[in-house]
């Protein structure tokens, strides 16, 4: 069996009065991928934060405990977070608008531990991923259109060579054919030996990219296990895939037929 290499254990959070996350657990295991699924406010961005050690940039604060690779994280600043192997890649990319994708793509390196030959061949890694990264190399950031920006974010947290990589709502405002193109990096990603914790609105490419999955409701962890298990739950499936449950469609209608006042009040409305 494979090791945890991200272990959360009773992770709270708070950004002042406001309470952000509750006594949440999770395990990523070496070389998987694991999803955190959630509505609006639910506390996805926030566990990320606590994980990466940039909660207090926010405003924030954690208690619990954080292992990577049987390591303790709380100890370290964020910088130190980088050189350990993880990488953030935040909500709303976020890249420097006014650089070249290049610049963007060599500020990534800079909390890697690797010399200049190992920053190159991470450099030639990103753009055999994403080919336009190169194409566009000398062109200003904010240039990009959105799904290419999503690229160059992902592209810049993989510069610091990371073993796990925490990834932000990636499919987010992006038409669906770009949000499949940047799931589809995600599993190439993952297949050259890159752990993944992935938080997203998206349950239905979340579900199909993770082995495992945790749903987060105001703070706390309210149902996990098995994607492919979780996304066949009727619960998941109407809350979080848009799925309507057909029985109880079957049952409201036939109450409707049964009581045709609620019928005709439901339709004056
Ligand atoms: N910097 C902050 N200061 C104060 N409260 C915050 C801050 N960031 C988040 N919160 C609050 O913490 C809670 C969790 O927010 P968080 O951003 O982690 O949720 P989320 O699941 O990522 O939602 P979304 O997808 O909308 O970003 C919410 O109640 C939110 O209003």
């Amino acid at each position: 069996m494979q090791g945890a290499a991200l272990s959360v254990r009773d992770l709270s959070a708070s950004y002042g009065p406001v309470r952000a996350l509750r006594s949440v657990s999770l395990d990523v295991p070496e070389g998987g991928v694991v999803t955190v699924l959630g509505g609006n406010g639910a506390g996805k961005s926030t566990l990320l934060r606590a994980i990466s050690r940039t909660l207090a940039f926010h405003g924030g604060s954690a208690t619990g405990t954080v292992h990577f690779d049987g390591k303790p994280v709380q100890a370290h600043g964020a910088d130190r977070i980088v050189a350990q192997g993880i990488c953030q890649v935040p909500e709303g990319r976020q890249v420097f608008a006014r650089m070249t994708v290049e610049d963007n793509l060599r500020a990534g390196a800079l909390g890697s531990r690797g010399d200049r030959t190992a920053k190159s061949a991470a450099l030639r890694r990103v753009h055999e991923l994403f080919p336009v990264l190169a194409e566009r190399a000398h062109q200003r950031a904010g240039l990009l259109s959105g799904g290419e920006q999503q690229m160059l974010a992902v592209g810049r947290a993989l510069m610091a060579e990371p073993k796990l990589l925490l990834l932000d709502e990636p499919s987010l405002g992006l038409a669906p054919m770009m949000a499949t193109r940047i799931a589809d990096t995600i599993r190439e990603i993952n297949s050259q030996g890159v752990s993944v914790l992935l938080v997203e609105q998206n349950a239905a490419l979340a579900l199909k990219l993770a082995t495992t999955a945790y749903v987060l409701e105001v703070g706390e962890v309210t149902l996990s296990g098995n994607a492919d298990t979780l996304a066949a739950s009727d619960e998941v499936r109407r809350r979080y895939l848009g799925v309507v449950d057909e029985d109880a469609a079957a049952d409201a209608s036939q109450a409707a037929a049964k009581h045709p006042v609620l019928t005709r009040w439901e339709e004056a409305r």
